[in-house]
């Protein structure tokens, strides 16, 4: 029973990795993208074989189910032998809501609590169904679990998660933040206790992952105390394609005067805001960054979405009455030697002091990037969402089968 697959299905994509839990090593990873698009891109990853990389048209979530099985047990690029070789399915899930806060076994139940959570995460959970319906008729007999972004944060205090309107809509409509990206956090966390060689517990600690999605994290005895993503994740900071905070008249405002939709308006503000509105030019950090010396949009929308990093970092430091730990990880925050720095030479007042040199440091590797007088510890942690996935499953069909351990 060691080795697990991992999914992370998205509306257009599904990524994967395929572990060998006796030591938790990568057997094999990769992801089809543009999925039901007319050319999907597939790229497999085998740990120390030849990567390949093609065009296909794959029309929907269960054939590309079937697309990376096969690839898995590929003649040429596979790593197993056959697909009774996987032991165990892990997913992904973004919104688990107020009942699924921790990581179970697929039943008939969850997946419809996973249904009925549709409204609240629109862009995520139809394609999560997606992916375990597209699982389970590829593999019937197999084990599957599910992981849930929201999990970490059931730890907030209804002061944190409470939204200063009618109760009612609370307890009819489940309108209460919720917080995602938590296996990340919890991970980066626990990380960053163990690279400080300090008991999780007795740190306040900040973490920002800062990919496209991005959220920042205030942790406290080694638990959620609050986050910046909401009942949804458009709540927060600014982002890729979407907008982050702002003031709610905005909504029914812009649907009149453009005459938007309900749609229309949930899009322009998830598909079309952030990087990519301000910029005008892509919603991709790397090409703001490489482009903000010279064009003036593309430096407003860095120097906007440093702000908002900025101002959550300082709120979330009165949240904690202090803190002894920044965290940066995801894309931008593990990649971004200049977002980093902007950030930290404004947070001086609070103790930061950040070392050049080590912040220029390019590596996968955590690593500390604050001077060593510096009196809060700024860490760079690459986070591992799917290891987090990975070791949940394992040990819940561990749990299950108890004569195999
Ligand atoms: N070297 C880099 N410098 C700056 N940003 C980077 C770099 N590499 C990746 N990124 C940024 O990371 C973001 C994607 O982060 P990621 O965590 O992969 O997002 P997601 O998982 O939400 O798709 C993109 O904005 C991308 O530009
Ligand atoms: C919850 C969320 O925003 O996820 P992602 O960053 O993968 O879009
Ligand atoms: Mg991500």
């Amino acid at each position: 029973m060691t080795k697990i697959l991992v999914i992370n299905a998205g509306s257009s994509s599904l990524k994967y990795q395929l572990y060998d839990m006796t030591d938790e090593s990568v057997l094999a990873k990769g992801r089809v993208e543009r999925i039901g698009m007319d050319a999907s891109i597939i790229v497999h990853e085998p740990t120390g074989r030849e990567d390949l990389r093609y065009v296909e048209e794959i029309l929907d979530h269960t054939a590309a189910v079937r697309v990376v099985l096969q690839k898995l047990t590929d003649p040429k690029y596979g790593v197993i032998e056959s697909i009774e070789d996987i032991d165990a399915v892990g997913h992904r899930i973004v919104h688990g809501g107020e009942k699924l806060t921790k990581s179970m076994l697929i039943n008939d139940e969850v997946k419809q609590e996973i249904k009925r959570l549709f409204d609240l995460a629109p862009l995520h959970n139809p394609a999560h169904l997606m992916g375990i319906e597209a699982m389970e008729a590829n593999l019937p007999n197999v084990p599957q679990s599910v992981v849930f972004d929201t999990a970490f944060h059931s730890t907030m205090p209804p002061m944190c998660y409470m939204y200063p309107i009618p109760k009612v809509l609370y307890k009819k409509h489940m309108v209460r933040r919720y917080g995602f990206h938590g296996t990340s956090h919890q991970y980066v966390s626990e990380q960053a206790a163990k690279f400080l060689n300090k008991p999780l517990e007795s740190l306040k600690i900040i973490t920002c992952h800062i990919g496209n999605g991005a959220s920042v994290t205030a942790i406290k005895d080694g638990k959620s105390f609050d986050t910046s993503m909401g009942m949804t994740p458009l709540e927060g900071l600014m982002m890729g394609t979407r907008s982050g905070d702002l003031d709610p008249a905005i909504v029914p405002y812009t649907m009149v005067k453009e005459e938007l939709t309900v749609n229309e308006v949930n899009s322009m503000l998830n598909k079309h805001s952030g990087l990519m509105a301000i910029s005008g030019l892509s919603s991709d950090m790397r090409e703001i960054t490489d482009n903000m010396d010279t064009d003036p949009n593309a430096k407003l929308a860095f120097d906007m979405f440093e702000y908002r990093l900025r101002k959550y970092i300082g709120s979330y430091a009165a949240a904690l009455n202090g803190v002894d730990v920044i965290v940066f990880t995801a894309g931008i925050g593990e990649n971004s030697v200049i977002l980093r720095e902007r950030v930290c030479e404004n947070l001086t007042y609070l103790g930061v002091k950040l070392d050049p040199e080590r912040n220029a440091v390019r590596s996968g590797e955590d690593r500390r990037i604050s001077a060593d007088d510096s009196k809060v510890e700024v860490l760079v942690i690459p986070t591992n969402e799917e290891l987090m996935i990975a070791r949940d499953t394992y040990r819940l069909v561990q749990e299950l089968q108890p004569e195999t351990v």
